[in-house]
């Protein structure tokens, strides 16, 4: 009988029915231990006294040789999350630790947020008449996900990916996605700029993406929105150009987050805390992509399913746009709005709020496509 003693974000959706002694104990004869600590919470010390075998994160814990230095018992880390810029996953891999994370499990979740802020500032776009053209900057597992949707309302899209062939959707360089779209989504990964002392780092960065230049090329009735991660925009520069244009800005995403300024917040058209991918469904599929990462891993089978976890789902795309009224009933987004906007004191949402929200946030249902 062998313990595995596992440190979990208590974030993580339905920890305890994918990672019990049943789950991964069947054949291996394991004990599962599991430990559960806010994400903020997660550091040096902890992994020093734990010594967990697993360490199971989402987006809030930076994991690198800081967090790992005094740990020499974690072979396995998995995040429950598509993004991966909070792990050094070259250091994992020099210390021999698997890394898993959960690619593409909110996709349909993050569409659908972009959708929502899009009908809910514009709900002229559900006519089938006005002619709306969406630029999507990255056409990953989201953008392409939002692509579909876009092309089932009958819109243009204009997309730009640089480390994708050129493609249907694939079809516009940077400038013109800026310059001629009238809503732009952007859904890429936060990369830094390669150079000598970052040989890693992406010929195409996406930091600071969105910056004075890029915003002075779009148009100012140009709705911006973003809900991949907050320093793609240049935030400085964001506000000077909402200033300027009056422009409609949607940010899931913040450069300072968790703490927002009501400098920012007081010019956005519509402000969550980062909630895009909060649906039960893609909250579930994370947790089940690395519990399935874990079991391979442990060379056992995968006996836990999200599908045994989840309640019947009413929620139809096909209805949706049959019914656009509905909308507030698939998702009422400026509920989430609201939210962030009344935890604003003394100039600022402070970070234990924005993260409050995030972890008591009731998830939403995933409309199904
Ligand atoms: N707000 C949320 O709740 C939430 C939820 C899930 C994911 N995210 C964020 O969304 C991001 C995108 O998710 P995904 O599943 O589509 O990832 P993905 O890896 O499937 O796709 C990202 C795409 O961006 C492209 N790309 C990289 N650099 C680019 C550049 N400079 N210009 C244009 N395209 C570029 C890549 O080639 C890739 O095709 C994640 O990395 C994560 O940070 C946010
Ligand atoms: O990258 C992702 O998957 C998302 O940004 C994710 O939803 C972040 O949520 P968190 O990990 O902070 O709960």
């Amino acid at each position: 009988m062998k313990n595995i003693t596992i440190l979990a974000d208590s974030n993580i959706a339905s920890l305890n029915d994918f990672f019990n002694d049943a789950t991964l104990g069947q054949l291996a004869e394991h004990r599962v231990k599991i430990i559960t600590v806010a994400g903020r919470d997660i550091d040096a010390a902890l992994l020093a006294r734990v010594q967990p075998d697993v360490l199971l994160i989402r987006s809030v814990t930076k994991v690198d040789e800081a967090l790992l230095v005094d740990n020499n018992s974690v072979q396995f880390v998995g995040s429950a999350t598509i993004g991966t810029d909070h792990v050094d996953q070259d250091y994992l891999a020099s210390r021999n630790i698997t890394f898993a994370n959960a690619a593409g499990c909110s996709k349909h979740s993050v569409a659908q947020y972009v959708l929502t802020a899009v009908f809910t500032l514009r709900p002229q776009y559900w006519q089938q008449s006005a002619s709306l053209t969406l630029g999507i900057i990255g056409l990953g597992n989201i953008g392409g996900t939002l692509a579909q949707y876009a092309y089932d309302l009958g819109w243009q899209v204009l997309g730009y990916d640089p480390l994708l062939p050129t493609s249907k959707t694939n079809n516009a360089s940077l400038e013109q996605v800026l310059s001629q779209s009238d809503v732009i989504s952007l859904h890429v990964p936060l990369t830094n700029e390669k150079n000598a002392s970052n040989p890693k780092g992406s010929d195409y960065p996406t930091r600071h993406l969105i910056n004075a230049a890029a915003l002075a090329m779009m148009p100012a009735d140009t709705m911006l929105i973003n809900s991949a991660r907050g320093p793609v925009i240049e935030e400085s520069a964001l506000k000077a150009d909402i200033e300027r244009t009056e422009r409609q800005v949607v940010l899931d995403v913040f450069e300072h987050e968790p703490q927002i300024a009501v400098s920012l917040l007081s010019k956005l058209a519509i402000a969550t805390p980062h909630i895009a991918g909060y649906t039960l469904e893609g909250k579930l599929r994370g947790t089940q992509i690395i519990y399935d990462a874990l079991c391979e891993k442990l060379s056992i089978p995968p006996t836990q399913s999200m599908s045994n976890l989840l309640p019947l789902n009413m929620f139809l795309w096909s209805e949706l746009k049959s019914y656009p009224d509905r909308l507030p009933k698939f998702y009422d987004i400026m509920q989430d709005d609201t939210s962030l906007r009344n935890k604003a004191v003394d100039g600022q949402v402070n970070g234990a709020d924005f993260d409050g929200l995030r972890r008591d946030y009731h998830l939403r249902r995933e409309w199904q496509f």
